[in-house]
């Protein structure tokens, strides 16, 4: 078993420390945020953005950085409080404060205001009152911390990285502000331009079917009824003539897909995306893996590149394209901000309340050796952040020994003591899959197996079973760990151990999502408890030994006591 992040992101704990925060604002002059709830205006400080100019460059003095020395001339700068209508406030700015800054050779403390973060309501984030009017709709009264801080950055045309817990909704975080400027939903355009018919404007990819389809439904849900067929699925394991006869037929502005899928269809000649204003890259530290790197090369350098230029004569991948790009994961290891170093403009990277230059955070000099040149090294082994900040904080994690005979029946008992509604069971081996699935369906618990080998069918009719709750408990792999959105699900069980901290952080964030409480289990053999010590070093987050004990989850006080226990079973 290999656990390879540790040391390395222990190491990179102050990162954010040690990088500029910095103001944006839509146009270089200050800006002002309205606040509806406190009913007033904040002042910020405005960065030149990319549709300012390419060659603009982020300094601190450009983007008035904050510290405890020029913090009386930021004050100095605010103004009156005024309402203002909606049309005013798609003016809004994020603001970002210097975090630790050289001056006169001295560091000085971190200082970041994050007011602006605060907002209570959507309408406070400067959203198209189309799109606002459908999040009513939909009962989306209040946007998560993620949301209020990659909102009105991604408005502000910037290329980022979001990273933020397991279900803390970071698909809205970048889908709001696209359909606010895209599609039927989004703000008005000048006259001269409403007649054009734009094509492809948004592109987004994600690792798996189910994550692609999950999208989809998520954007057909914010379209609305009406406005359905604006958005395409192009995923793998369905039908690709279908796909393609619907692209012709109903002229989707938004395609979201898997890269394979994708580039398929772009390689044929199906897919126009040469005029396309976005490209999402979901899940993008799975998209960065070797298998989809052909298919990644074709999509990164076809989507949003300039018109009637070769690539060769562009230049570096980040001006090859008049796409903003937006990355996004749970987490991010340093291959993330490399890529984003690579294929952005000035990116940023939005995390939790915060947003920071992605172009001062340094990459170790083994990550820098590498070329920037696309997705082409996974390097594994360091992480930008600690990797338990991935996890949802109302997750309870835990660890129970069993002998592998034991494991199905220990899972068993551990629902039933957890009551637990919604179960994933994670397992490393598809084969197994079925094995458990029958041991639990003799023991009249409802289960079903979900993985890659099963058709496109069967999946989302399994996935559907689950979700309406005729599935108790999904035995599943790898495929499931990232993205899947099952509200509900109570309960996640480690039957086999994950790979890394980051595997075991996808897995786990399948519970708990949205604030909900729920727990994680890891069943392990004896053997194995070290792994689980060193996950628990690794994710600084306590995973502590229990046991079922008359039909009860019983937390361990005396680890060796349980060992011994479980070893004469
Ligand atoms: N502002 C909101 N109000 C209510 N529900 C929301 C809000 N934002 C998102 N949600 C819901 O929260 C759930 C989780 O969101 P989402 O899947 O986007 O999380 P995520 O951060 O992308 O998770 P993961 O990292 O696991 O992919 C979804 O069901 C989504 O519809």
């Amino acid at each position: 078993m290999e656990l390879l992040i540790g040391q390395t992101h222990r190491s990179m704990l102050g990162f954010l420390s040690k990088h500029s925060y910095i103001c944006l604002g839509r146009h270089s002059t200050q800006r002002k945020l309205f606040s509806a709830r406190m009913g007033r205006f904040h002042t910020t400080v405005s960065l030149p953005n990319r549709a300012g100019g390419e060659n603009s460059t982020l300094t601190l003095s450009t983007v008035g950085f904050r510290n405890k020395d020029n913090m009386g001339k930021l004050d100095k700068i605010s103004h009156p409080t005024e309402k203002k209508p909606l049309n005013k406030l798609r003016q809004t700015g994020v603001k970002l404060i210097s975090s630790r800054v050289e001056k006169a050779g001295k560091r000085t403390s971190p200082e970041v205001d994050t007011t602006l973060f605060n907002v209570k309501s959507f309408f406070e984030l400067g959203l198209s009152p189309l799109l606002i009017e459908r999040l009513e709709k939909e009962e989306f009264t209040v946007p998560t911390d993620i949301q209020s801080a990659a909102i009105p950055t991604i408005s502000q045309k910037h290329d980022v990285v979001i990273q933020s817990y397991t279900g803390s909704g970071k698909t809205l975080a970048y889908l709001l502000p696209i359909l606010s400027k895209v599609g039927p939903l989004r703000d008005a355009v000048p006259e001269e331009q409403s007649d054009m018919k734009p094509g492809i404007e948004a592109v987004i990819v994600a690792p798996s079917r189910e994550l692609g389809m999950q999208i989809v439904r998520e954007v057909e849900r914010l379209l609305g009824p009406s406005y359905k067929r604006y958005v395409q699925q192009l995923v793998g394991g369905a039908n690709r003539l279908r796909q393609e006869e619907a692209l012709k037929k109903n002229k989707p502005g938004i395609v979201v897909g898997t890269p394979g899928r994708i580039a398929e269809i772009s390689a044929a000649g199906k897919l126009h995306t040469h005029g396309c204003r976005f490209l999402v890259l979901d899940e993008i530290d799975q998209l960065l893996a070797f298998n989809f790197r052909e298919d990644m090369h074709r999509i990164l350098e076809h989507v949003g590149r300039r018109a009637g230029k070769p690539v060769a004569t562009l230049g570096p991948p980040s001006q090859q394209a008049d796409r903003q790009i937006i990355m996004v994961s749970a987490t991010v290891p340093f291959s993330v901000i490399r890529a984003a170093k690579s294929w952005g403009k000035d990116p940023l990277l939005v995390k939790g309340k915060s947003v920071a230059s992605i172009d001062s955070i340094s990459l170790p000099s083994s990550e820098n050796s590498h070329p920037a040149s696309g997705p082409s090294q996974q390097p594994r082994g360091s992480v930008t952040q600690v990797v338990g900040e991935s996890l949802p904080p109302a997750l309870k994690h835990y660890y129970c020994v069993a002998k592998v005979q034991h494991k199905v029946d220990t899972l068993r008992r551990c629902v039933y003591a957890l009551d637990a509604r919604f179960v994933i069971v994670f397992m490393n081996h598809t084969k197994q899959l079925k094995d458990v699935v029958f041991k639990l369906e003799a023991r009249g618990m409802k289960a079903a197996e979900l993985h890659g080998d099963l058709g496109k069918l069967a999946r989302s009719t399994t996935l559907k079973k689950f979700k309406d709750g005729e599935v108790r408990v999904l035995v599943t792999n790898e495929l499931s760990a990232r993205g899947l959105d099952v509200a509900e699900c109570d309960l996640v069980v480690n039957l086999d151990l994950p790979t890394d901290s980051i595997h075991y952080a996808h897995r786990a964030g399948r519970a708990g999502r949205l604030g909900r409480k729920g727990n994680v289990v890891t069943i392990c053999e004896d053997q194995e408890v070290f792994v689980v010590k060193k996950l628990q070093r690794q994710l600084g987050v306590p995973i502590p030994a229990c046991e079922i004990t008359e039909g009860k989850l019983v937390v361990g006080k005396d680890e060796e006591k349980m060992k011994k226990k479980e070893a004469v079973r």
